[in-house]
């Protein structure tokens, strides 16, 4: 049985965003007197799956839009051009063929949002996704601590836009944060928006390793006035890296910066993130805190390595009633 998606999708497909931040005049009013309550947001993201959840066709809709949005990522220290040239192959293709066909979403030319790579593996990745619109991301600034000078950040930036990477996720200052150096860490940001050029910017504020909410949140804000295009969670190397409670005191800082300045900035939740149930959960959060502006590429991307594969089981299952082993499904 055929069961197609066409009449039930319930979030738009296409991508309207074109409007960049360009950043904002640096200021501590505008975080000065943010104080985190906790347990409110811990309580408030508890109960998001119990009270919604997203059933049968408009999940198999939610979960391809969900491909749409990740970046389908390696960083390992074992990465080679084969293991690349497959991710890749794998961004372009996410979904087997005959479970597209039976969701009668063939021709939708469904890709993920972009691989991300070490700067070493652009050229293949560059390679493999030629003639595609698939943008490369890169992680920069001394991925994943960022223990190296500003200097070598910029240089850094610069040869992986050279490279070919459309987007640069860099990873801040963690020290800047933790001592409230908040005007340093707004210059290095804005250097590094700079470097990036016409390339969008994702800055990871690392928050496995920020103390307090409080913190998160005014560092989201320092990101997000510096230029940042998108604000992110996490390396994938902290020892705790995204949570839906970290994801909604950021996301309500991306709330408040769009009504200050009208500028959408984007959110990447990264790291761990693996269950289809739990890209459903961010995607709710998303929905109910930004509203459906933001559930598009150009403003959501999850960071997962291995994300997309639970995603194609799930669809396997939606369309076969069957779940088939993970092997089936390699490579993210
Ligand atoms: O930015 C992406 C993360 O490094 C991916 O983390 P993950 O391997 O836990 O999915």
């Amino acid at each position: 049985m055929q069961k197609t998606l066409e009449k039930t999708h319930t979030i738009p497909m296409e991508n309207h965003h074109e409007v960049r931040n360009e950043g904002w005049p640096f200021n501590t009013k505008y975080f000065d007197a943010i104080n985190i309550n906790r347990s409110a947001v811990e309580k408030r993201v508890a109960t998001l799956a119990g009270r919604r959840s997203v059933k049968k066709e408009f999940q198999a809709a939610w979960l391809l839009k969900a491909i749409s949005m990740i970046d389908l990522t390696t960083l390992a220290g074992d990465d080679t051009r084969g293991n690349v040239m497959r991710l890749c192959e794998k961004a372009k293709n996410p979904v087997r063929e005959d479970i597209l066909q039976r969701l009668g979403m063939q021709d939708a030319k469904l890709t993920t949002g972009a691989v991300c790579v070490y700067h070493n593996l652009i050229p293949f990745a560059k390679e493999a996704l030629k003639g595609t619109n698939i943008p490369i991301a890169a992680v920069s600034t001394g991925f994943p601590a960022g223990k190296i000078s500003l200097e070598d950040k910029i240089t850094e930036i610069k040869k992986s836009v050279a490279a070919g990477a459309t987007e640069i996720d860099i990873v801040i200052s963690r020290d800047l944060v933790l001592e409230s150096k908040w005007k340093e860490l707004y210059d290095e940001i804005k250097l590094c928006r700079a470097a990036c050029g016409d390339a969008h910017m994702k800055t990871i504020l690392a928050t496995g390793e920020i103390p307090t909410y409080t913190k998160v949140a005014k560092a989201s804000w320092v990101a997000m006035l510096a230029g940042s295009d998108f604000i992110k969670t996490s390396t994938g190397k902290e020892s705790v890296n995204a949570t839906l409670a970290i994801s909604l005191v950021m996301i309500r800082c991306i709330r408040d910066y769009h009504e200050l300045t009208g500028v959408k900035v984007g959110y990447k939740p990264a790291g761990g993130i693996q269950k289809a149930k739990q890209a459903l959960d961010y995607l709710i959060l998303i929905k109910e805190e930004l509203g459906n502006d933001w559930l598009t590429p150009d403003l959501f991307r999850f960071g997962a390595s291995s994300l997309l594969g639970d995603i194609e089981r799930q669809l396997e299952h939606y369309v076969t009633g069957r779940y088939s082993a993970g092997f089936r499904h390699p490579m993210a």
